[in-house]
């Protein structure tokens, strides 16, 4: 990996603002551990745990709309989408709007609004290589991703693999889904890829979209 940004907690307008942005612009991804605390992240892995025990995920699908589909092929993994009702939640969705904002600040992106959901990926589960904006529709712009689980080690699998370009024998990256550990990158420009996880594996992900609705067509999210 090339650079992993250790923010100091809630420090948006120094390190996230100026190094973590700048990084993202420049490089179409960024790694920064430590934005999230560890109370918050616990608190998220608690509710993600809850939630499947009580049996409240559904299995994940790919595409949007007409192109949705559940693809075992291509992923392997249980999701709930936001619905804000919890403490936990509510500060994640907080601190996701602080950096929308330091985004926009700094790379006039015009990001709008968020969507996110928790994502379970059981032992043997992962995402084969895909980009996380669908068919062109410029809606999700950044995309962020935020690991839950503590101590997890290299050897546990669930690696999450990027490309730095879109391009034929572009360099990769792996980064290792370390508890607190974010990843922010450009949705339509950075393909990447969940290898298959020897343990349980948890994160949340989450997008920022551009208002593309036209005409009368009102653009829903997922
Ligand atoms: O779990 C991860 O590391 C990545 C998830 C992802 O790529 C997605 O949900 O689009
Ligand atoms: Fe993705």
């Amino acid at each position: 990996m090339s650079e992993v940004i250790e923010a100091e907690t809630d420090d948006f307008d120094t390190l996230v603002g100026d190094a973590a942005i700048e990084a993202l612009a420049r490089d179409g991804y960024v790694v920064v551990d430590a934005l999230f605390t560890n109370g918050l992240v616990m608190g998220l892995a608690s509710e993600l745990a809850a939630m499947e025990a009580s049996g409240a995920l559904a299995v994940a699908a790919v595409g949007r709309e007409a192109g949705r589909r559940q693809a075992a092929e291509i992923r392997r993994a249980a999701i709930h989408w936001f619905d804000g009702g919890s403490a936990a939640e509510q500060r994640f969705l907080d601190v996701a709007e602080k950096l929308r904002s330091a985004i926009n600040r700094r790379l006039f992106l015009g990001l709008f609004d968020f969507e996110c959901n928790f994502i379970a990926y059981p032992t043997g589960g992962f995402y084969g290589r895909h980009l996380d904006s669908l068919s062109g529709a410029r809606n999700r712009v950044v995309s962020l991703i935020v690991y839950l689980d503590a101590d997890w080690q290299a050897d546990y699998g669930g690696i999450l693999r990027l490309w730095k370009t879109n391009e034929e024998g572009a360099e990769t990256v792996e980064i290792v889904p370390q508890a607190g550990r974010i990843v922010m990158m450009m949705s339509e420009e950075i393909p990447h890829e969940v290898l298959p996880s020897h343990r349980p594996r948890h994160a949340i992900a989450g997008w920022w979209r551009v208002n593309a609705s036209s005409g009368q067509r009102l653009d829903t999210s997922r």
